[in-house]
């Protein structure tokens, strides 16, 4: 996807407009600093000059010495202030962390299912803290570099001319575009390594984030050689285009000595002829010599901060893809939901995937009373359904209704508020167990061993030494598939849900253990619409309702409303 610079500039405006609110006096104290900076850099070797064409000129030393004092004085004050403001510029950056993480982080809690299924996590956390970096970059260059240099080629050019001459600040002025410009051209001729190494090392991460979440399966397969090769064959591609990028610039680099090596040339041609007639002192010549000299710092800088900006921008594009991706659209103002049956109804509901595969034409009703379970084979659109369901995907046709409300107008944080769900995949954090079930929520203590009583967890729980503290691992890597799915049916409980939505949430149990749960599920119909996946038949009871999604092509699934 390739992005327009009035896109990239969203994330930029936002965060920067924040930071200016937040920062606005250390950025106007920075600014103030830089200024009399610069006026010290300059005035400083103007003042040398002068003093030397009075000691020239014979003037008693004790009358000079004043001069050289101030100068001194100055050349101090400027290093002074330049330190000051490289520090300044440096600490304000971390607020500009601070608010560029969040920001990206909001933004990423609203995108939608796809994004998570295109993006794992270290490919995330890589695109924010390059984009990060980047954006503090774009600070840095400004405040420390562009601001300053500019400020400086001006004052010293502006010195030049009238102390000197004209056609010397012209040749300069020349020297310096010239300078800026080829830097900017080189930028541009070595940009395509410069994309191509950031792409690869965003692609590399992407894989890294997949081989993490897979390694215990990778290492049962005996691939770890694989994965080694797999990544240093990606690694070594990123390294080559860096190195690609690098050689490329040295090349330049030597256009750049031969160009000041020329200037000065060029200008001593000029000036030693003026000096003979009078018109320039020796001091002059000192002052010119300084100021050249000083001069190429801000030159190069300014090419340096075109280069890093060129640089910047490509770390930060795919921060920006990101913050641009779509993000799930909510009925905020959506209808109120009431509900008095609990009725959820599927009316010829049809959604299909961009492969072409999912549901088509679907119906059946699901009430409260008895358990409903959606039943079909493999593929067959369940999962589909739940999604629809859960908002993740909005239906292409048809309309479902709880009770008489169409959830389509429903705003997705009203109607996760009533439902409780046990997805077919069970996450949790690494964390306690308590915060695995509660996840933000009003904690209740009560309640919690209730719900953990229902799920036939409390009896484990309780037996561990560190009860609802004991950590679960990564993933919920320390416990068993069934605990994992117990936790997971207490936390879709524990808010007292009016819908409860069951994908294969009993496949890991032991009959006993699952038959007990859903007893207790079938003690809360009453008042609970439950609607569960499964492909155990043994968990169904003779008095449960079953919806049976047609054997038929995926698409055209047609639901038997039972
Ligand atoms: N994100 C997706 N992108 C494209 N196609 C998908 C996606 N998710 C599911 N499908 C396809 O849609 C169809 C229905 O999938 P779904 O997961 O709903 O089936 P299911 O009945 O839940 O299957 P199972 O019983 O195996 O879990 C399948 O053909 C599947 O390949």
């Amino acid at each position: 996807m390739k992005i327009k610079w009035a896109e990239a500039l969203k994330p930029v405006t936002a965060i920067l407009g924040d930071y200016w609110r937040q920062s606005k006096l250390t950025l106007i104290v920075v600014a103030g600093i830089t200024t009399l900076s610069t006026l010290a850099s300059v005035g400083a070797p103007y003042l040398f000059s002068k003093s030397l064409d009075r000691i020239s000129a014979g003037e008693p030393v004790e009358q000079t010495l004043i001069g050289f004092v101030v100068y001194a004085g100055l050349l101090g004050i400027a290093t002074v202030l330049r330190h000051a403001v490289d520090y300044l510029t440096f600490m304000t950056s971390e607020n500009l962390n601070f608010i560029a993480g969040v920001s990206f982080f909001e933004r990423i809690l609203k995108k939608t299912t796809d994004f998570f299924i295109d993006h794992n996590s270290a490919e995330i956390q890589s695109a924010q803290s390059r984009g990060q970096s980047a954006l503090n970059g774009f600070v840095q260059l400004a405040l420390g570099i562009i601001v300053p240099s500019i400020a400086q080629i001006a004052l010293t050019i502006a010195t030049l001319g009238a102390v000197l001459s004209a056609d010397i600040a012209t040749i300069v002025f020349i020297y310096g575009v010239v300078f800026v410009g080829f830097t900017y051209l080189a930028n541009k001729w070595t940009n395509q390594h410069l994309h191509a190494a950031i792409e690869s090392t965003q692609a590399n991460a992407r894989f890294v984030g997949n081989a993490m979440n897979a390694m215990e399966t990778l290492r049962h397969f005996d691939s770890q050689d694989w994965l080694r090769r797999k990544f240093s064959a990606k690694a070594r591609e990123i390294r080559d285009r860096w190195r690609s990028f690098c050689l490329e610039r040295v090349g330049y680099g030597a256009f750049f000595g031969v160009m000041l090596a020329l200037q000065f040339a060029i200008t001593f041609w000029l000036l030693l002829p003026k000096y003979r007639t009078g018109t320039v002192t020796v001091g002059d010549l000192v002052l010119f010599n300084t100021l050249l000299l000083q001069l190429n710092q801000p030159f190069e800088m300014v090419g340096h901060a075109i280069d890093n900006l060129a640089r910047s921008y490509s770390q930060f594009m795919p921060y920006v893809k990101m913050w641009l991706a779509p993000e799930e659209t909510d009925a905020e103002q959506g209808s109120p939901l009431e509900i008095r049956e609990g009725r959820i109804q599927f009316r010829s509901i049809s959604f299909s995937y961009p492969n072409g595969r999912g549901v088509e034409d679907v119906r059946f009703a699901a009430e409260r009373g008895r358990l409903n379970f959606l039943i079909g084979k493999t593929g067959a659109g369940k999962s589909t359904i739940f999604r629809l369901l859960l908002k993740s995907l909005a239906p292409a046709k048809g309309q479902i209704l709880i009770d008489s409300t169409d959830l389509a107008n429903v705003g997705r944080r009203q109607w996760f508020s009533r439902i409780g769900v046990v997805p077919q995949e069970i996450v949790l954090l690494n964390d306690s167990l308590r915060t695995n079930i509660v996840l933000g929520r009003q904690p209740d203590e009560t309640k919690l061993r209730e719900t953990a009583a229902r799920a036939a967890i409390l009896g484990f729980i309780d037996a561990l030494p560190e009860g609802f503290e004991t950590l679960v691992g990564e993933r919920g890597l320390k416990l068993s598939g069934g605990e994992r799915q117990r936790i997971a049916i207490a936390r879709a409980l524990y808010a007292e849900p009016e819908f409860l939505f069951l994908d294969e949430a009993s496949s890991a149990l032991d009959e006993v253990t699952e038959r007990g749960i859903m007893t207790e599920i079938r003690n809360i119909a009453d008042e609970v619409t439950v609607l569960a996946i499964t492909h155990r038949k043994v968990t169904i009871d003779a008095d449960d309702h079953v919806i049976q999604l047609s054997e038929a092509d995926a698409l055209a699934n047609q639901a038997d409303a039972g």
